[in-house]
């Protein structure tokens, strides 16, 4: 099999003829915490039957999965991810249930640098020619992801879940799908990140043209270094500026004009909202534009 090809155990239903191979003795996981969300924690680890290190997503489920429609939501999500191969989204190798811990365990392509986030807090002085590669990067990843029928909208994209491989610069987006899934189960948690969700998110007749909004949001970050609505205090004050269209206190702080302009161009109302494809083609992201 390829590097992290390898055969579907707990994430569909067993197929007989194919060789289960028992997820908790293949991969052994190191007591190296890679970083915590709100219900994961990530692990290094080590996949035994591809001699590859790996990351070890360990999500926490209230014990609301059980529920046959999530679980059969769950397996499809898993399917959907485990297809998607591109070199700008993070590798999905494998996924189950661990009902014992009451667990979904995702097993996904390591950054040892981690996020976007904290390798820009590690790497203040980076020039406008990197952080035009990682937007074409970010947006080549969308690009894959909305060129889906129908296309997979990401939903919460932020620095903090888009890796970056240090030693080549590669940027890849990961996180991805889960949360929709998860934030049926976890019921408590509503999906996205309030900083980083378009306005028509919160009234739930949107499309993909959100992941554009978020990841405006994201190059302001990444210029600023400060999370966009810095200067709200909780989600409430973040939804009154958003809904009535009251960009982030950061965006004046943004010293190249040229890169304004196009972070303005991602945050707009989704009608007049570019695509990713579009947005590759503006001047501003050409080589040496
Ligand atoms: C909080 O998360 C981290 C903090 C710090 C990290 O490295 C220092 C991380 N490295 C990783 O490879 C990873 C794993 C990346 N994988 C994903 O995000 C992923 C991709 C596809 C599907 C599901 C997921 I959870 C996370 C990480």
């Amino acid at each position: 099999a390829e590097t992290g090809e390898d055969v579907a155990v707990h994430a569909e239903p067993p197929d007989p003829d194919v060789l289960e191979i028992d997820p908790t003795s293949r991969y052994i996981m190191y007591n190296e915490v890679l970083g915590k969300g709100a219900f994961k924690t990530v692990y290094k680890a080590f996949d035994e039957l591809n001699g590859i290190e790996v990351a070890w997503n360990q999500v926490r489920i209230e014990e609301v999965l059980q529920k046959p429609e999530d679980l059969e939501r769950l397996y499809s999500e898993v399917r959907l991810l485990k297809s998607l191969k591109h070199s700008n989204i993070v590798r999905f190798y494998n996924s189950w249930i661990d009902d014992k811990k009451k667990t979904v365990n995702i097993i996904t392509e390591l950054f040892t640098s981690g996020s976007l986030r904290q390798y820009r807090k590690k790497h203040k002085k980076v020039d406008m020619k990197a952080v035009k590669s990682w937007a074409r990067q970010i947006l080549t990843g969308l690009v894959y992801l909305h060129s889906h029928d129908p296309p997979i909208i990401h939903r919460d994209l932020k620095c903090d879940n888009i890796f970056i491989n240090g030693n080549q610069g590669e940027v890849k987006i990961g996180d991805l799908g889960l949360a929709t899934v998860l934030e049926q189960s976890n019921a408590k948690s509503v999906i996205g990140t309030p900083e980083f969700m378009a306005p028509e998110l919160y009234d739930e007749n949107y499309n993909e043209l959100v992941d554009i909004y978020s990841f405006g949001m994201c190059m302001l970050e990444m210029v600023t270094f400060e999370y966009p609505y810095s200067e709200c205090r909780n989600s409430a004050q973040i939804y009154k500026k958003v809904s009535s269209g009251i960009k982030p206190a950061a965006l004046s702080k943004v010293n190249d004009q040229e890169m304004k302009l196009f972070i303005e161009k991602c945050l707009v109302p989704a009608p007049q909202r570019l695509s990713a494809k579009e947005l590759l083609m503006d001047p501003f992201l050409q080589a040496n534009g």
